[in-house]
């Protein structure tokens, strides 16, 4: 089954319940030796190694859990992951629920949304991503073609069709207006201080000067402004302008490569956020049914409209992800937000036009308010930028992660280290491992400071908000029915401490759940019986070992429209599995 498990279920494989003892998951599985017995501190003695809970809404049940051993690094944790499956498998050889727990799919609630290129675009590789870890597959229509794409989407739905118990969405991310340098025959090196020329002419790449393929270039930028190239790896002062060409000083040089991202500091090019080859991308992914589009520099919420009433009017249920990349998209973020289902930090051209320090502060503003609106938000670009080309990350990148992840990301997201490095399977397993050793952390129970007025449908939220209360008061999951996906995004929100397990009957919501923050998606038929189907879902989550008998769950019955609730009635139920 999909993605995702309680804090508490981690504590219960990692910690010995009867001990309360610290040992790692690993050690916990040997017999006991020497260095098991010595050289694990106690964890009463040892403030370094020892988190404890500060919940607000204080859990009975959890708060008699143990604290927790902080792993040493990504690097030990990989080991020591693959360790402890290794010995959990030889232990549970005869166990008839062979736990779904241990997939790395499945215990992690933040999302891995993964960019699907040149290493990663075969057969093989989409599977290992999805068994690694990948919830959403993203194809960026900077890249490639429709036949390229349109192998990777029949792979990724090839999966999902004879996965069963694991979805990946699609995410089809527009090229939207961006200004790139035209193509060169070769890299050519840019020296501080040498001139410099970009011309709207087509077709030149010369040592000193090369195109730019957007004709209003020269109108759009003034003397004095600021070029980065390649989000910033190159930059160049504008000294001059003629009726088709901006003459430069190269400020800080480098290699310049073909068609390489340009943008001018402070600024948004006048283009119009959905480009003619956007209009025919938005349309192959109407035909491929993708489940998110994610939207390239949007300047006000009027586009999102306008996408939204294209899609209304062919009938394409899809939801549409902002990316808020340009100033103007800063400027009008709360409009854009509303109007769409979700935003995307998208952290390389944001940090470009505006001024890199503003990056970590609009992230974090960017969460809040999709936070506070109930909407999902991704953040992307750079996560694990040196795995492109190294095995390992670099610190700063795991802590970049585990900031992403305590600031509430519904998902984090890799580019080229799945698109075209070295390593995509072990970035995977470090951003997975990063998000789960950092939710392990993340006591749950806090409250949206805007309860009540995010969905406009006060009962379900009041009824989310409840279960997400009994859920962490009990340290239980939680169990929902959905025909929309709305009542688990509505859960979602809340961010409860267990498991959200959102039962549905239509593959698409499925599919699109997988997106959001502990939420486990699982296709099942319903009955007209209620009782029966809850039955029914409850045998499905004990057979794969993702609840145990005797276990309780709260059991949730809301939502926009009723299954078997004649009235309007709306119930949770603790019961036991
Ligand atoms: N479908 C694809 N076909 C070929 N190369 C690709 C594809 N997708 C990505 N890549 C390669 O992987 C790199 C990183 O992917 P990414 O999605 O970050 O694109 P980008 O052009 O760097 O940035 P942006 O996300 O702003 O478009 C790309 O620059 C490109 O070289
Ligand atoms: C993801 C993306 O487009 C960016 O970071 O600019």
């Amino acid at each position: 089954m999909a993605q995702v498990v309680a804090t508490r279920s981690i504590r219960a494989n990692y910690f010995s319940k009867a001990s309360g003892s610290l040992q790692d998951p690993v050690e916990k599985l040997k017999p006991a030796s020497f260095a098991s017995k010595v050289l694990l501190p106690d964890h009463r003695k040892s403030n370094a190694v020892v988190l404890t809970r500060n919940s607000r809404i204080t859990a009975k049940r959890a708060s008699r859990a143990e604290p927790e051993l902080i792993p040493v690094s990504p690097e030990d944790v990989l080991k020591r992951e693959e360790q402890y499956e290794q010995l959990r498998g030889i232990q549970q050889v005869g166990d008839g629920s062979v736990g779904m727990w241990s997939k790395p799919t499945v215990r992690r609630k933040t999302k891995i949304v993964c960019t699907i290129g040149p290493s990663t675009n075969k057969r093989e590789m989409v599977w290992k991503l999805a068994e690694a870890g990948m919830n959403v597959a993203r194809l960026n229509m900077s890249h490639g073609d429709h036949a390229s794409h349109q192998k990777v989407i029949d792979l990724v739905k090839e999966y999902n069709a004879q996965s069963k118990d694991n979805t990946i969405a699609i995410m089809l991310d527009t090229k939207g207006p961006e200004v790139r340098s035209g193509d060169l025959p070769q890299p050519i090196t840019l020296t501080t201080g040498q001139e410099f020329t970009f011309t709207i002419k087509r077709g030149v790449g010369t040592p000193d000067c090369v195109s730019v393929n957007y004709d209003d270039f020269v109108n759009d930028v003034e003397v004095g402004d600021m070029l980065l190239v390649d989000g910033g790896m190159m930059s160049l002062v504008v000294k001059s302008k003629t009726e088709d060409s901006v003459k430069c000083e190269v400020i800080d040089g480098g290699e310049l490569k073909s068609r390489r991202h340009l943008n001018v500091r402070g600024k948004s090019a006048t283009l119009p956020s959905i480009t003619e080859k956007d209009w025919d991308d938005i349309k192959f992914g109407v035909d491929n049914k993708v489940d998110f589009y994610a939207v390239s520099f949007v300047k006000d919420a009027e586009v999102v409209h306008e996408l939204k009433n294209y899609l209304q009017s062919c009938d394409a249920d899809i939801h549409v992800i902002v990316k808020i990349e340009s100033a103007d998209s800063i400027r009008n973020l709360h409009s854009i937000i509303t109007a769409s289902d979700g935003a995307m930090v998208a952290r390389g051209d944001l940090g470009a036009e505006l001024p890199i320090e503003e990056v970590p502060l609009l992230q974090e503003e960017i969460i809040r308010t999709c936070r506070s609106m109930g909407k999902a938000v991704i953040v992307a670009t750079n996560m694990l930028e040196s795995m492109i080309v190294h095995p390992t990350p670099t610190r700063a990148e795991v802590s970049d992660i585990a900031i992403a992840v305590r600031e509430g990301a519904d998902a984090v997201m890799l580019s080229g280290e799945t698109a075209h490095g070295k390593f995509p399977l072990k970035a995977v397993k470090v951003m997975h491992t990063v998000a789960l050793r950092t939710e392990a952390t993340i006591s749950g129970g806090e409250m949206p400071p805007n309860l009540g007025q995010a969905f406009k449908n006060h009962m379900s939220e009041m009824f989310a908000y409840h279960a997400t209360m009994m859920s962490n008061t009990l340290g239980i999951s939680t169990v929902v029915f959905t025909r929309t996906g709305f009542m688990a995004i509505l859960l979602s929100h809340y961010r409860p401490s267990g498991t959200i397990f959102a039962f549905t009957n239509e593959k698409r919501i499925q599919q699109r759940l997988a997106l959001y923050q502990g939420v486990c998606p699982i296709y099942m038929e319903f009955s007209d019986d209620a009782e029966e189907t809850f039955k029914t879902a409850l045998a499905l989550l004990q057979k794969q070992g993702m609840v145990k008998e005797g276990e309780e769950v709260a059991l949730v019955q809301s939502g926009r429209q009723p299954i078997w609730r004649f009235q309007s009635t709306h119930n949770i139920l603790v019961r036991k599995v």
